[in-house]
């Protein structure tokens, strides 16, 4: 295999992510979407995708095909991994960000049916091959990976802030809670859900909620397993998420601004995934951004000797970018493997 020939993406689910990713890959030459499954209208999923990106007039539909900068995309009205003919479109990858499917049997489904790989736009159910963030631990992919998740949004942003910060100094412990806009699996208006805060309106509510990051933060960075706490609080806003951060560290000499003086100096190593901010800005002013994490230098505050509190910014197309980088890496790999 060559990586000469751009990747061949499968994409299941159209939604916020899918349509992000969808439009960044079209702007690259790199990256094919080939078909997209969903259980929407081909008309609707055009029009949402219309309404979502910045230049709607770039995308048209043809029949079942949607036709953009990047070629024809077939849509498929597809609602099971089982039933999507993944081996007839000949891809390298499947993405699958409808959020629904999520363990390593519903995983094997995509598998099953042709695709290469499954890579999760959420974290898993349950134990899969790797949870891969880049520019945390992307060296630990293998060719035998199968069944891959890039975490989320949050877990990225936590992961690249836990990283940088861990080295250069010892951390404790500490929590993490993202104000995160709400999600389409919640109910606008009260309404009897999975559990009792989720049955609440969105639209009327500061919603607290647990975050999983925690649980799958030692598959990232074993050196944090069990030291950090992760929750999430859904707040009437639609886009754009705030993570605060709250670190004990061991020595008591560190200041916040030797914390915020790290941040800015991987956030140059790291341009495509972070970034530093020194305004008072505020959550609709990271709409746009493809970074992971967007560090807030004003946010970092110090208490007593050992305590650091830190903010950082993020949404939904910064890890759509991350999918496709991951896409990315695995094609890379599999064409040294071959070579
Ligand atoms: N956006 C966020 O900030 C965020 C944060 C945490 C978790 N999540 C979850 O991640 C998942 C994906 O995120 P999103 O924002 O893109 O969600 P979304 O709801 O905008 O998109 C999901 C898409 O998947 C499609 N879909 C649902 N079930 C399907 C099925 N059985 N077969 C085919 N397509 C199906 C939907 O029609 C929709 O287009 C969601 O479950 C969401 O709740 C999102």
């Amino acid at each position: 295999m060559s990586t000469d020939r751009p990747v061949r993406l499968g994409l299941m689910g159209f939604g916020q992510t899918g349509r992000q990713l969808y439009d960044l890959a079209s702007h690259r030459d790199d990256i094919t979407v080939i078909a997209i499954a969903d259980i929407g209208k081909p008309q609707i999923l055009h029009y949402l995708l219309q309404s979502e990106v910045a230049r709607p007039a770039e995308y048209s539909l043809d029949g079942n095909y949607l036709v953009g900068p990047g070629g024809r995309t077939r849509l498929m009205s597809t609602d099971q991994p089982a039933e999507m003919p993944w081996d007839v479109f000949d891809v390298d990858l499947v993405i699958d960000a409808t959020g629904r499917y999520r363990s390593a049997d519903e995983m094997r489904a995509h598998l099953g049916n042709g695709a290469p790989r499954v890579l999760l736009r959420t974290l898993p159910g349950d134990d899969i091959d790797r949870i891969v963030i880049p520019g945390v631990n992307e060296e630990s992919i293998a060719p035998q990976d199968r069944m891959v998740s890039a975490g989320s949004p949050t877990t990225s942003a936590l992961c690249l802030l836990l990283h940088t910060l861990s080295q250069h100094f010892v951390i404790e412990c500490g929590s993490a809670t993202t104000v995160h806009a709400y999600t389409s699996d919640q109910a606008l208006q009260d309404y009897a859900g999975s559990d009792y805060r989720r049955s609440r309106s969105a639209a009327r509510n500061i919603i607290p909620n647990g975050h999983e990051a925690g649980h799958w933060l030692g598959h990232v960075l074993p050196l944090f397993a069990g030291k950090i706490t992760t929750s999430t609080l859904n707040v009437p806003v639609q886009e754009g998420c705030l993570l605060d951060v709250n670190l004990v560290f061991e020595d008591a000499a560190v200041t916040a601004d030797d914390v915020n003086r790290v941040m800015t100096e991987a956030a140059k190593r790291l341009p495509e995934q972070m970034g530093v901010i020194d305004d008072p800005i505020v959550s609709s002013d990271v709409l746009g951004s493809s970074l992971s994490l967007l560090f807030d230098i004003q946010g970092t505050l110090k208490a007593g000797e050992h305590f650091v509190k830190t903010l950082s910014w993020y949404e939904t197309r910064g890890h759509a970018a991350r999918l496709l980088d991951v896409a990315r890496l695995y094609h890379r790999l599999d064409a040294r493997e071959v070579a």
